[in-house]
C-alpha cells in the first residue's frame, strides 16, 4: 500500500484520542469512517470534531466526509489504512485486531496508537502482521504533531515509510521507532526525567514547586527549539563528558516505582482530582493549569497552520 493509495480511513475508538485523529484526517481531505460500540461516544463525537475545526477558525464542511459506525465490519468496508485508538487492554486490541484483519484485505495497514503495550504482543496470531505498525500519537493529538510510528518485530518496513509519509503530509511531526520497546521514545525520555526530579524531592532538596519552576523557567523554556542532543552538540561533547564525569554516579537510577509516588497513591494523593499530589490544588488553581496549557497548545497550532 502506498501513500496515494489511501483514500479511506477508519479510525477505531471515538473517544479522547480517536475523535482527534478522525479530525487531522478530516481536515487533510480524506474519507474518513469513525467506530465506537459506544453509541453516547460515537453520537458526541462529530460535534467535538466540529468543535476542533472552530478552534482554528476553519469551516466544518469536511465533516460530510465523516461516517460513525457502531458494527466493525461496516467501519472497514472500504478502509486502506486503520487506525485503533480504542482501550489500552492487551485482550481488547487483540480482539479488535482479529476482526479488523478477518474485514480488510491484507493490503490495508493497521496501526494501534497504544500507549505502551508492544505492537508485536498485539500482532501475534492475526494474520499478516507485516502491515501492523504502531502509530503513537500524543494527547492532543490536533495540538500536539508528534507520532511515533513504531516497527514491531514483523513490522514491513515499506508500511513503516509509507505511515510516515503519510501522516507527515496531513501536518504531523512523524518519527520512526526502530524497536518496539516499553514507552517508544516519547516516555521514556519523560519518565527519565521524572525518576530524577521525584528523587530530587524525596530527597529534600526541594519541593515540588520548585522542581516545575526550574524546568519551566529554565531548560524547558528551549526544548521546543533546541532538543537534547543538538543542545549537548551546542555546548561541544567535551564540556558534555566533563560534566557527565561530575553527574551521572549521582543520579538516580533506582529500577522501582519511587517510594514517594507508592505513598501518594496509597493515601489517595491523586493530584488535581484529589485536591493533592506532590502538589497541592484547588479546582481554580487546577483549572488554570489546564487552561494555560491548552491556550498554549492552540497558539503553536494556530502559528504552525499560518
Ligand atoms: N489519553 C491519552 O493521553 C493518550 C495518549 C496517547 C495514546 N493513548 C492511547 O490511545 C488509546 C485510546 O485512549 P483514549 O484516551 O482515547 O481512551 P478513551 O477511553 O477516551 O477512548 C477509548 C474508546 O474506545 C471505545 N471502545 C471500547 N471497546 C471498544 C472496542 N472493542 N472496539 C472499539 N472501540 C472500543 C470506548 O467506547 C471509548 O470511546 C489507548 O490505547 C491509549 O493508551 C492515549
Amino acid at each position: 500500500m502506498t501513500m496515494s493509495n489511501i483514500q479511506n480511513v477508519t479510525v477505531v475508538g471515538a473517544g479522547l484520542m480517536g475523535h482527534g485523529i478522525a479530525q487531522i484526517f478530516l481536515a487533510a481531505g480524506y474519507q474518513v469512517s469513525l467506530l465506537d460500540p459506544n453509541e453516547d461516544v460515537l453520537s458526541q463525537a462529530p460535534t467535538k470534531i466540529a468543535e476542533i475545526f472552530q478552534l482554528f477558525g476553519l469551516p466544518s464542511d469536511a465533516l460530510t466526509r465523516l461516517s460513525t459506525f457502531t458494527d466493525l465490519a461496516q467501519s472497514v468496508a472500504n478502509a486502506d489504512l486503520v487506525i485503533e485508538a480504542g482501550p489500552e487492554k492487551l485482550a481488547v486490541k487483540r480482539s479488535i485486531f482479529n476482526e479488523l484483519a478477518k474485514h480488510t484485505s491484507k493490503d490495508c495497514i493497521l496501526a494501534t496508537n497504544t500507549s505502551a503495550i508492544p505492537i508485536s504482543d498485539i500482532a501475534q496470531g492475526i494474520s499478516h502482521p507485516e502491515r501492523i505498525v504502531g502509530a503513537h500519537f500524543w494527547n492532543p493529538p490536533h495540538l500536539v504533531r508528534l507520532v511515533e510510528v513504531v516497527q514491531g518485530e514483523q513490522s514491513s518496513l515499506a508500511v513503516i515509510a509509507t505511515c510516515i509519509e503519510l501522516l507527515n503530509s496531513v501536518g504531523m511531526k512523524s518519527v520512526h521507532v526502530k524497536r518496539d520497546i516499553p514507552g517508544f521514545i516519547g516516555n521514556r525520555l519523560q519518565h527519565a526525567m521524572k525518576r530524577e526530579a521525584i528523587a530530587l524531592v524525596s530527597a529534600g532538596v526541594c519541593d515540588a514547586e520548585t522542581i516545575d519552576d526550574v524546568v519551566k523557567h529554565g531548560f524547558g523554556q528551549r526544548l521546543a527549539v533546541l532538543g537534547p542532543l543538538e543542545q549537548s552538540d551546542l555546548v561541544g561533547l567535551d564540556l558534555t563528558l566533563d560534566i557527565y564525569k561530575t553527574l551521572f554516579p549521582t543520579l538516580d537510577n533506582t529500577s522501582q516505582p519511587p517510594a514517594l509516588l507508592e505513598d501518594n497513591v496509597a493515601n489517595g494523593r491523586l493530584g488535581m482530582k484529589t485536591g493533592q499530589g506532590f502538589r497541592q490544588w484547588t479546582p481554580q488553581s487546577a483549572e488554570q493549569v489546564k487552561q494555560n496549557l491548552r491556550n498554549f497548545l492552540v497558539e503553536k497550532a494556530k502559528q504552525q497552520l499560518s
